[in-house]
């Protein structure tokens, strides 16, 4: 049998339309969308007037209601029709029009129609209330002439740009709409697909860049919607305590499309993990429904997954054909993964020929992944699963899918975990009463077994540099490794010679290092093989032991948390991805980025201002300053991201408004400011983003750099996002100079401080070095205590060898 074709997947610059009703933040989405893919936004209100030479209003008054509808319909057409590549296209009234809607059908054959949808109360509460129900009830009209859905999650609980003083909101300041950008342009990169290969390109490290089913180990973190409606702990506690989260639907309440929705924007937005969405259709203690209301039922939210651009769909294969061809056809970029499950007595034993039968149907229905879980009363030793994985590696050629298999029992899954991959764990808070798999792993623990099986090893890490002494990484990464069940230690090295760096890193139990001046230039030339942003920077701050067996990235990728002769390395920094990630986060709708107009400003010109140069870049700024005491460096520094833009054959190519408002091409992005009692620049706008690079307290004897910015410099309209490196103070001159301006001045001011930057370096490290997700708030937390600790005068801060 052959599976049905995939009728979703879509050329990547397909033009994306997006509708809904008034209120739902289209616009907004839209904006932040075509920032995100670099794509132009086409609104339709701007288009009718492009076309017609009027607006709406103005041609509904002269022309009445008669026309205007039939002209509303063929400008929505044309809009549709001429821009079928490259844009974001925002619909507005129009798309409630029949005709409109039969349009939009049309143009789902060929591209991404995304229904945006938000909390029915909060549309109407911007809504007239006349016309609220009518509006609402129409909108759901959306649905049926779409092929995506987003839901867009109010975040107004998490921010606090620059409009308050307390402490709390000083420390941590994400910008207004910062998690509805972050859900939405993953989803976008989702559903065009170019989410997974930036990823790998970007660096092939990250924990992104590996898909949960390739990985070495993995672990599911299964979470019913009958737990999470009643949940009474945070979902954020839920952290990195797997490498995927199964979304198991066990209840159907009468707005159920409407639940699942929001749930899914809810664990994509707090977890940050890959969802595998599936439907379970006999949950245990409940009512048994009858085929004909359970099939179309749960056919739909199998699409309603689908729609909302789930990573993994994971299909019974066992159940009614039609609901799963019409999963297997609409799957879109969705992984489909095909379950049997045999869950009473009398299952067949993993030698009975069924079992490779039933896999078999699973490829040849163009399933992704194969997962098969047997109820076991004893009967089925460990060796049996371990046979039938050889049978199906021997008798079926690569690619085949992967294959997820293991036997439970009352009990729970059987310990040692059998399957490699997606194995199903709990959180260590949870009870497992309505979970038929009576999950009794943590995650944790299965990965602290790989350990204890000698299938990983324990290892080594260090921060290695001539002034390591006050680190804060060893107490956040040793952290780490005791929340996720990894016995690896990581200590502070004070040493300064490359021969010493080279001993360390030859160790058969070195796992990684985070390192610091002297060497991120130094060991540049001793690394087989860098990202191509360290390459670019030209400095490196992290390196790994690339053990692998092959050439293949994965295999070395795979082979961290394991021990042995390593000649190989491989460089990277996350000195930049760090800054990059602190501003991301800060910088507010009003002040994204736009390459032609948004000006940046780095002060210092040694290798962290390199790294933060980059960062501008990657943000997309093509104007950046550079402000340092010495001036002849800050010149070497801008030449080398100059020479560098060239080589990239036009893809840093900026645009400089000219004397008479036009854009002429340049290469030149980097530029000096001598003076601090300089003016800014003229032609230039003032900067939006801020990043320091010099030291607040006095270094080897040279004077502390005491920066603050010149006030005229400040004056930015819409404030901006000051980074500050240094954490010795916290509180340099520069955020003291940043907190009195934003409380006297212009409070549209984020200011970032060092300790943030630096945890989120060591959160980097910490995944590159491990390949497993980090727990960022529990490192963050340790980051900021460690530090007061050290304040104090505590022992526990400074640490270290000195060799
Ligand atoms: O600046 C830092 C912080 C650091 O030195 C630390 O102590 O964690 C580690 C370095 O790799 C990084 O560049």
């Amino acid at each position: 049998m052959l599976g049905p074709r995939n009728e979703r997947v879509f050329d990547p610059n397909a033009s994306i339309v997006l509708v809904g009703c008034r209120g739902a933040g289209k616009r907004t989405l839209g904006f932040m969308g075509a920032l995100h893919l670099r794509r132009r936004l086409v609104t339709e209100d701007h288009y009718f007037e492009k076309l017609t030479g009027i607006s709406r209003g103005q041609f509904l008054l002269q022309h009445g209601k008669d026309l205007f509808a039939r002209q509303d319909v063929e400008v929505f057409k044309r809009m549709l029709d001429s821009n079928r590549f490259g844009c974001i296209i925002e619909c507005g009234m129009s798309s409630l029009s029949e005709e409109a809607q039969d349009a939009l059908r049309e143009y789902c054959r060929t591209n991404p129609v995304i229904y945006i949808h938000r909390e029915r109360e909060q549309i109407a509460a911007l809504l007239d209330a006349t016309d609220a129900t009518a509006l609402l009830k129409a909108d759901e009209k959306h649905r049926e002439c779409s092929n995506f859905e987003f839901y867009n999650l109010d975040d107004s609980a998490t921010h606090c740009v620059g409009t308050s003083t307390s402490a709390d909101c000083r420390q941590t300041v994400p910008s207004k709409l910062l998690n509805v950008r972050e859900d939405f342009t993953k989803f976008l990169d989702q559903i065009t697909g170019r989410g997974a290969t930036k990823a790998w390109l970007e660096s092939p490290f990250s924990v992104v860049a590996i898909p949960p089913e390739f990985r070495s180990y993995s672990y599911t973190l299964r979470l019913r919607l009958s737990y999470l409606q009643e949940l009474d702990m945070a979902l954020e506690e839920f952290e990195a305590s797997a490498d995927c989260v199964e979304f198991i639907i066990d209840q159907w309440p009468g707005d159920v499309a409407e639940v699942v929705s929001k749930q899914v924007t809810l664990l994509r937005r707090k977890l940050g993990l890959p969802i595998i969405y599936h439907v379970e259709e006999n949950p245990r203690g409940q009512r048994r429904r009858a085929p004909e209301e359970k099939n179309p039922v749960d056919s739909d939210l199998l699409e309603l997954g689908l729609r909302l651009g789930v990573e993994y769909l994971s299909v019974d294969l066992q159940r009614d054909e039609s609901l799963i061809q019409r999963a297997l056809r609409y799957k879109g970029r969705s992984k489909v993964i095909g379950n049997y499950w045999y869950m009473g007595f009398g299952a067949p034993p993993w030698h009975d020929d069924q079992h490779l039968e039933n896999y078999r149907r699973a490829q040849s229905l163009g399933c992704d992944l194969v997962r098969m879980a047997r109820f076991s009363t004893g009967d089925s030793p460990v060796g049996y699963l371990e046979s039938f994985k050889k049978r199906v590696e021997q008798t079926i050629p690569n690619p085949r899918p992967p294959l997820v298999a293991y036997d439970f029992s009352v009990l729970g899954i059987r310990t040692p975990l059998q399957s490699k991959i997606l194995n199903p764990v709990k959180h260590r808070d949870m009870d497992t009463d309505h979970d038929f798999l009576a999950i009794i792993n943590i995650y944790s623990h299965c990965f602290g077994l790989e350990f204890q099986q000698f299938l990983l090893d324990p290892l080594e890490f260090y921060v290695i540099g001539s002034n390591v002494s006050w680190s804060l990484s060893p107490a956040m990464q040793n952290a780490a490794y005791e929340f996720s069940g990894m016995p690896h230690t990581f200590q502070a090295v004070t040493c300064s010679t490359l021969d010493r760096l080279t001993q360390i890193c030859l160790s058969d139990t070195f796992g990684g290092a985070s390192l610091t001046a002297p060497f991120k230039l130094a060991i540049m030339p001793q690394l087989k093989v860098k990202s191509h942003h360290a390459t670019a920077i030209g400095a490196v701050n992290v390196v790994l032991p690339l053990r692998g067996k092959t050439n293949a990235i994965l295999d070395h990728a795979n082979s961290r948390n394991k021990a042995g002769a390593a000649q190989e390395f491989f460089g990277d920094n996350t000195d930049w991805s760090s800054i990059f990630t602190c501003l991301r986060r800060a910088i507010s709708p009003r002040n994204y980025v736009q390459p032609s107009k948004t000006t940046g400003l780095v002060i210092g010109a040694g290798g962290m201002a390199r790294a933060a140069i980059y960062a501008l870049i990657q943000l997309g700024c093509r104007n950046i300053f550079i402000y340092n005491r010495t001036v002849e460096r800050a010149r070497e520094v801008a030449n080398h991201f100059n020479n560098w833009a060239k080589g990239q054959q036009g893809m840093i190519a900026m645009a400089k408004p000219g004397a008479d408002g036009s854009q002429l091409p340049t290469l030149e992005i980097c530029r000096v400011i001598e003076r601090l009692a300089d003016p800014w620049p003229e032609g230039y706008q003032l900067p939006t983003m801020v990043i320091s690079c010099v030291p607040a307290t006095s270094l080897d004897g040279t004077p502390p750099a005491d920066f603050v910015m010149s006030e005229g410099w400040l004056r930015s309209p819409t404030g901006g996002v000051v980074v500050e490196l240094a954490y010795e103070p916290l509180i340099t001159p520069l955020v003291a100079q940043m907190y009195a301006y934003r409380d006297q001045v212009n409070p549209s001011w984020v200011v970032v401080d060092g300790l943030e930057v630096v945890a989120e370096m060591a959160i980097e490290a910490f995944e590159l070095m491990t390949g497993r997700m980090a727990p960022k708030r529990l490192m963050k937390d340790v980051c900021r205590r460690t530090w007061e600790q050290q304040q104090r005068g505590g022992g526990d801060g400074a640490s270290g060898l000195v060799l």
